[in-house]
């Protein structure tokens, strides 16, 4: 381990290094475009899928243009073969991000050779066959889009309960997501699911809809995903937001997604800093890493860099972020012991030379890593 004391670490190496946790990612938003070409997408869907990639990492900054292009990765996965294939470059990509954690959010729709309940068998059962071979946990989060009427969300409900029941440590929870502009939170639909037995994670506060918000807040969801608008600089929301202090409900923070919708202006005026300065409970999150061409490393770079947020501070966000998860109490153990082992590693090398000046984007150096010889470690965690 010494040797590593010679060795200068830059944040980003840091981060990439570090196992993480990631709470928020859907499914069909996170397909890089590799896998979209292996999927068969056609050149005109791929350079659809650019060009709008780049507009949107550039400057349309909408919300809106992030919806067109949902549509074509889900051309891309209509069947349980594509389905199944897209699953897994999702998982084999977070595990190569040094992942150890992923909360995998989809909404479950029926295509020509696929009923919904087989949508999801599809993704469970990769998730199965991932498991042993990616070294990465992984569980399941079904969504309930906004556009879904209420007979619509109701069925996709009795499926999500069933499915849930048949695969009770993979599908976790239900979320509700899909375009803000659209619909209404349904308070007697997740009561439902609650009561079911499943952890609730709701897309709240994208956009301003007060009114939702209160709704939602009422609630009490297990988490909230964004919760921009939440936040008391956004007119009449200061009430929203004392009652958010007194539930303090852990927010899923998506920096790289609100920035290029235009949700949020900038990262440094992203609303995590007050939750770090409150010491409110809230994960960093990808959203949809292959839209918004990110990954958990990168997003928990923005953090330290923006943020000016020292390496056992975010350390500290990662065993936080282990408590927020719908993880099982034995699974929760295994996770701190893995981040317990790296930091123990870490500790007196890395966290003294990462230093917010050091930062410089360099290349992860793989024989740090192997030096770290974090490998045989998480072959303990399974
Ligand atoms: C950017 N902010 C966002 N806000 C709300 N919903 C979003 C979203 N990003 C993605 N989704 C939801 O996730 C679906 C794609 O994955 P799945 O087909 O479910 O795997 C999108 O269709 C949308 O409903
Ligand atoms: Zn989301």
């Amino acid at each position: 381990m010494s040797n590593l004391k010679s060795k200068k670490i830059s944040i980003s190496n840091f981060c990439k290094l570090i196992p993480k946790i990631e709470l928020h990612a859907h499914l069909n938003g996170s397909l890089n475009e590799d896998i979209l070409k292996q999927l068969g997408c056609d050149e005109t869907s791929i350079s659809e899928y650019q060009k709008l990639t780049e507009i949107l990492n550039k400057t349309s900054r909408n919300l809106d243009e992030c919806f067109h292009l949902f549509p074509i990765a889900h051309n891309a996965t209509k069947t349980k073969e594509k389905l199944y294939m897209a699953t897994k470059s999702v998982i084999k990509d977070f595990k190569k991000d040094n992942t150890i954690y992923l909360e995998l959010r989809t909404t479950p729709r029926s295509e020509e050779d696929m009923s919904k309940e087989e949508y999801i068998e599809t993704v469970v059962k990769c998730i199965n066959d991932c498991k042993s071979k990616y070294k990465i946990l992984v569980k399941l989060i079904l969504s309930i889009n906004r556009r879904q009427d209420d007979n619509n969300a109701e069925e996709s409900l009795k499926i999500i309960i069933k499915m849930k029941e048949k695969y009770p440590d993979i599908i976790k929870g239900i979320d509700l997501s899909g375009d803000p502009k659209v619909g209404t939170f349904n308070e007697n639909l997740f009561e439902k699911a609650r009561i079911a037995g499943l952890k609730t994670s709701i897309h709240c506060a994208e956009v301003k809809n007060n009114e939702e918000v209160k709704k939602i807040l009422d609630f009490g969801p297990d988490r909230l995903g964004h919760a921009v608008c939440l936040h008391p600089a956004y007119e009449g929301s200061q009430e929203n937001w004392d009652l958010y202090l007194q539930k303090k409900i852990p927010i899923e923070c998506c920096l790289t997604s609100n920035v290029i919708c235009g949700t949020v202006e900038r990262y440094e005026e992203h609303h995590i800093q007050e939750l770090i300065n409150l010491r409110l409970p809230f994960s960093i999150c990808t959203d949809d890493k292959g839209v918004f061409r990110t990954n958990s490393s990168k997003e928990y770079e923005h953090v330290m860099k923006h943020f000016k947020i020292s390496p056992t501070d975010l350390y500290q966000f990662n065993y936080n972020s282990v408590e927020q998860s719908f993880a099982s109490d034995e699974e929760k153990k295994r996770l701190i012991h893995v981040l317990n082992k790296v930091l123990y590693l870490f500790l007196g090398d890395i966290f003294s030379m990462v230093q917010i000046k050091d930062y410089c984007d360099e290349p992860v150096d793989e024989q740090l890593y192997r030096d770290l010889n974090l490998a045989p470690m998480w072959r303990e965690f399974y």
